[in-house]
């Protein structure tokens, strides 16, 4: 019955939107009705057949003989009272399926949990809430044990899954916390974090869709990798509008791929850079030590003198605007001091009376002045209109501007900086975007070139009217007299025409945030966010200066050496002691014998850390083999093709040192083709090599490390790498240890 519900939406949908795509005309206000009709629907034909797979979950039978049906929508019997047929998981009434326990059962007296494969129920768990019953063997804070487990014992897929059928008490508590202030939710590996950033995502523009809407949510992950595995998640969920991006995609325009020392990228994300980069704006305000000679053509020689230029840079800083906005200062100090030079001259009484220009012709000379390239050409070179991009490349390529705008670095420090070769790393995005602020923007230019734009478009619609203009009357005189047939033309004119490219051209608040840099978001979720640096969290308060935003990481995790030490170092900064702390404290991955494992590196890492609880005990216990060094590469290929041998429908990860996984990648890509390896290697092979970073927040049925000691050897911070790269086993963990 729900799946025909669905069906019959679906179609309502559908049909909809094809009656809004054919109109066209009406006012403004119409037409951007009707556009967001546009979007409107076609989001709803895309959720509808997204929510297909589990439609409906759950059940729950309340003391009072109600039976309520949870899923992932809510769909509501129109026919009758508009009851509810389906329960959306995120409405208040829902709650319960994820709360009440047999201690507290909260009104139900049984959950059901639903299996389904397709569009039929193939089992079911039932839980009755009742103190005196319940089972004794039961993990007495597990909601709906037997799913959950059968939910983390299934073979992975290489995509991230929803666990929107089994989210568990102290998840849901992060999932609908309130919206406004800062929430940070520190968990170790496997507590789900990802998961609850994923599902709050969805929880906060369900409850909170008209605000959201307007202004979207941005969800940060460490790399692309990393967005690729959970990118089918809030489909599932039925919300396609939040904005998922890496730190390196915050600057629009820039495509920050390449890579560089780790100690560069540690120290282009300390906060000294934020007066670095102030220096390096001022020092591109330039005076100079001699006078400058202006000539202009059929007139004397004009001569701008240090003295006024400085009097100018200094009027044109206090004036507290951007650099390329107090230019407009800067340019009339300028010409005032060029103007009163020639007027000086050519109005100069030769009785010796005053003057014998008045202001309107003083006004006009200021007027001619300015439009002189000769002009314009100084102006420039004194104080240069600049890009963010042209402010960092000519800073990064000289040695003198960096020793200019760097005196509190060391020289060791001010050489890291000094770059060889073009091209933006992750590390010069949160630069580019601090030096958009100093530099401001001065958008009368862009303004122009989107009415020219405008205009060309026009001319562009007019012509290819013309051109059917002229294709009708020959196939009017061809085909018919006199003509009784319509041409395109009587149909639209070139306005019409315009607007319907325009209306494709209209973009969801998620296209427009991806493309406007100082977009403010409604709500900002982070994950991973130990592994951003000072000067990435300021780009991304700016944001979202609402602050409202969930910080999602462990800072056992931390692998950045510029990254996050502790929360409250990261935040106080923007919202000093006013943010919340909520912590996840059952690992739902990783077995515990694995987690023993990796329990004696995070002692290492700080005896004070505690790795979390893990709910599954049992299975295969993880080994640990010496190999002679020279055999390395041949010991993993055979462990490798074992373990694919039996994995079944999983997913295998190897995991190895970044210094080595060339030559490893290409041994085991050699010898097993259905091996994934490079930069942004295909998770869904059942096979995938990568390294530390690339593996960080996903996981595999099984995992094989290659090498351990390197992998700590390779950065100061590489107990952290190793303790991530031990917990992303679902079920076995393999390591092979050089000797
Ligand atoms: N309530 C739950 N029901 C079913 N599966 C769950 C639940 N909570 C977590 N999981 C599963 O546990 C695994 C780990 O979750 P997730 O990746 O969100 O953890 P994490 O805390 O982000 O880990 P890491 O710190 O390693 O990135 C995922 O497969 C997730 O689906």
């Amino acid at each position: 019955m729900l799946y025909d519900r669905l069906d019959g939406l679906r179609e309502q949908a559908a049909r909809r939107l094809t009656g809004e795509l054919r109109a066209t005309g009406g006012t403004l206000q119409a037409r951007s009705q009707r556009d967001s009709a546009v979007r409107m629907y076609a989001d709803q034909v895309e959720q509808y057949s997204a929510v297909e797979s589990g439609l409906c979950f759950g059940r729950l039978d309340t003391d009072d003989g109600g039976r309520h049906y949870i899923g992932r929508i809510g769909i509501f019997d129109t026919a009758g009272d508009y009851d509810p047929l389906l329960m959306d998981w995120r409405a208040p009434a829902a709650r319960a399926f994820y709360l009440a326990t047999a201690a507290n059962p909260q009104g139900v007296r049984r959950r059901r949990h639903l299996r389904t494969r397709q569009r039929k129920v193939t089992g079911f768990n039932d839980e009755v809430l009742d103190i005196a019953t319940a089972s004794p063997t039961a993990h007495e804070e597990l909601t709906g044990e037997a799913s959950l487990l059968a939910a983390l014992d299934a073979g992975r897929t290489g995509r991230m899954r929803d666990i929107v059928e089994t989210i568990q008490a102290e998840q849901d508590r992060i999932i609908r916390a309130d919206l406004p202030g800062v929430l940070v939710v520190q968990g170790g590996p496997g507590t789900g974090k990802t998961a609850v950033a994923l599902h709050r995502a969805a929880y906060l523009l369900y409850t909170h869709r008209q605000q959201l809407s307007t202004r979207g949510v941005l969800l940060v992950g460490p790399n692309a990798t990393f967005l690729r595995y959970i990118s089918q998640v809030l489909p599932t969920l039925a919300e396609t509008g939040v904005l998922l991006r890496t730190p390196a995609d915050l600057f629009p325009g820039v495509d920050a791929r390449r890579t560089e020392p780790a100690g560069t990228a540690a120290l282009k994300g300390q906060p000294v850079m934020v007066d670095v980069l102030a220096a390096a704006v001022r020092d591109r305000q330039w005076v100079p030590d001699e006078p400058l000679e202006i000539e202009l053509p059929q007139r004397e020689i004009l001569r701008l003198d240090p003295e006024t230029a400085r009097a100018a840079r200094d009027r044109a800083r206090r004036s507290g605007r951007p650099h390329n906005l107090a230019r407009a200062v800067f340019d009339i100090e300028i010409v005032h001091a060029l103007a009163d030079q020639v007027a000086e001259r050519i109005g100069a009484d030769p009785l010796g009376g005053e003057n014998l220009l008045d202001e309107a012709d003083v006004a006009e000379i200021r007027r001619e002045l300015r439009d002189e390239p000769e002009v314009r050409a100084v102006l420039d070179q004194l104080w240069p209109v600049l890009t963010p991009q042209r402010l960092l490349a000519d800073l990064f390529a000289d040695p003198d501007r960096i020793a200019a705008a760097a005196p509190a670095l060391t020289d060791a420090e001010r050489a890291l900086l000094l770059r060889a070769e073009s091209g933006w790393t992750p590390a010069d995005v949160p630069l580019l975007d601090e030096a958009a602020e100093l530099l401001g923007e001065d958008d009368r230019a862009a303004q122009a070139r989107r009415e020219r734009i405008r205009a060309f478009q026009r001319e562009y619609a007019e012509g290819v009217l013309e051109i059917a203009r002229g294709s009708r009357s020959i196939d009017v005189e061809d085909e018919a007299e006199g003509g009784e047939i319509l041409g395109v033309t009587d149909l639209i004119d070139a306005d019409r025409l315009l607007e319907r490219q325009e209306e494709a051209e209209r973009l969801t608040t998620a296209q427009r945030a991806a493309a406007d840099r100082s977009w403010a978001f409604g709500h900002v979720i982070v994950d991973e966010a130990q592994e951003l640096s000072p000067l990435a969290w300021r780009l991304l308060m700016r944001r979202c200066p609402s602050r409202s935003m969930t910080i999602v990481g462990d800072v056992a995790q931390t692998g950045a050496l510029a990254g996050t030490p502790s929360w409250a170092d990261a935040l106080e900064p923007y919202v000093a002691q006013r943010w919340r702390l909520e912590e996840l404290t059952v690992s739902y991955r990783t077995p515990a014998e694995i987690m023993a494992v990796a329990a004696d590196v995070l002692a290492q890492i700080d005896p004070a850390l505690r790795p979390p609880r893990s709910v599954r005990v049992g299975g295969t216990p993880p080994w640990d083999r010496a190999v002679p060094s020279d055999r390395l590469a041949a010991e993993l290929v055979d462990a490798a093709a074992r373990e694919a041998a039996d994995l079944g429908d999983g997913r295998l990860g190897v995991i190895v040192p970044a210094g080595r996984v060339d030559e490893l990648g290409a041994a085991l890509a050699a010898a097993l083709p259905e091996a994934a390896v490079g930069e942004h290697p295909e998770l869904e092979s059942t096979v995938v090599v990568l390294t530390v970073a690339q593996a960080k927040g996903l996981e595999f049925d099984a995992v094989l490390l290659a090498d351990p000691d390197q992998i700590v050897s390779e950065s100061k911070r590489g107990k952290s790498d190793l303790y991530v790269a031990l917990t992303r086993a679902t079920k076995r963990l393999g390591i092979l240890r050089p000797t």
